[in-house]
């Protein structure tokens, strides 16, 4: 495929069916747009980042197991990211074959990851969140009357499981070893069972923890160490075997069990987690990931109720 240049990520979807366009344009009522929904998943990949403290991971205490990562360059990544967010938005609410709409996000995802790595110069701040993100954008944008959590993930896992007859046979990454070396489903498996960690662990734990009284961030660290408890992680595999996975899932499982993130004992599980994973140089980017994807869905619930249909059965498209 040639070189493509952010305008190009717009202009990929000139050719979609006027009709569609016009049709949900017509949903303004809504106010939910493609540039509103692509800064939507901006707003969820910052506030994953600025999440703290994260067992492992970059937040705005520091790198975590990363040597070439910061807070500063995952939100310089997040925010180039944007216009491939809202181009895959706009595939989602204006093509109608499925099959194609796959392939169109397939090119925009791979573009996206080229816009990334010249943001970072070089650097993968966010491979498995243009995946799982894209996925989960296009398939809001593709029913705007149905955008509660659990229909989203279902009509992204429908989208992951169609085939790309462009995408590249192998990508060569590490968690596409670590997926044959461990047997494990990884980014693409998530994403095919439409995102069971972000819809059965993330989401309900985030709102549990909220009933509970728990702080925002005490929530939101909360869903991450369940999310961390059963994930089997490609980036800690990768780097630290199953031994690492095991620590991760144990330490996780351990914090929550002893109250989580809003009690002190739990702060104090928490604590040793992160010095175990810093110790194993293990940084589990995966359930990062999926903790901004739930983040999305969650402000989506939110614009859904801001704006809700005004017309929902008046579109026959
Ligand atoms: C299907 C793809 C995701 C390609 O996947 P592939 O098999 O090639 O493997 P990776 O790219 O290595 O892994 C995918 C990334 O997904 C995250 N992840 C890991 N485990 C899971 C899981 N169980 N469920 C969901 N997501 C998971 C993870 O991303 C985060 O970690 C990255 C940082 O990784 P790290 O290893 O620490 O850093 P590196 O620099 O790579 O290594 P070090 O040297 O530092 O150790 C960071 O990116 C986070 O986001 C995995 O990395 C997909 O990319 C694909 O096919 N795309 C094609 C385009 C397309 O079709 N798009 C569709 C619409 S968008
Ligand atoms: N906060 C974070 N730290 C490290 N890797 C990540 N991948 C996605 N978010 C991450």
């Amino acid at each position: 495929m040639p070189k493509l240049y952010p305008a190009d990520l717009f202009s990929m979807c000139a050719d979609l069916p006027a009709k569609r366009v016009c049709a949900r344009d017509l949903r303004a009522p809504h106010g939910v747009s493609a540039a509103r929904l692509a800064e939507s998943v901006v707003a969820a990949l910052i506030d994953e980042v600025t999440l703290s403290p994260k067992p492992g991971l970059v937040d705005l205490r520091g790198s975590g197991a990363h040597r070439d990562l910061s807070w500063s360059l995952m939100c310089t990544s997040a925010t180039a990211l944007q216009p491939a967010f809202e181009a895959m938005a706009r595939a989602g609410l204006s093509i109608l074959d499925d099959r194609r709409l796959r392939e169109t996000i397939g090119a925009l995802g791979r573009e996206g990851e080229a816009r990334m790595f010249d943001a970072t110069g070089g650097i993968n701040t966010h491979r498995g969140a243009i995946w799982a993100l894209g996925l989960l954008v296009t398939a809001a944008a593709q029913d705007l009357d149905r955008l509660s959590a659990a229909d989203v993930a279902s009509r992204a896992g429908a989208l992951a499981r169609l085939p790309d007859r462009h995408a590249p046979a192998t990508t060569g990454n590490k968690g596409e070893a670590a997926r044959r070396t461990y047997q494990v489903g990884g980014a693409c498996g998530q994403a095919q069972a439409a995102f069971p960690h972000v819809i059965d662990v993330a989401l309900p734990e985030l709102a549990r923890s909220r009933c509970a009284g728990d702080t925002e961030t005490a929530a939101r660290l909360n869903a991450l160490l369940a999310i961390m408890a059963s994930l089997d992680d490609t980036c800690v595999l990768a780097r630290g075997g199953r031994d690492a996975l095991r620590t991760l899932q144990h330490g996780a499982r351990d914090t929550l069990e002893r109250g989580g993130a809003g009690s002190p004992e739990g702060r104090r599980a928490l604590k040793a987690l992160d010095r175990r994973l810093l110790d194993l140089h293990v940084s589990p980017g995966g359930a990062a990931d999926l903790l901004a994807a739930a983040l999305f869905l969650d402000r989506l619930a939110g614009l859904d109720a801001e704006h809700p249909a005004e017309h929902p059965s008046s579109e026959n498209d």
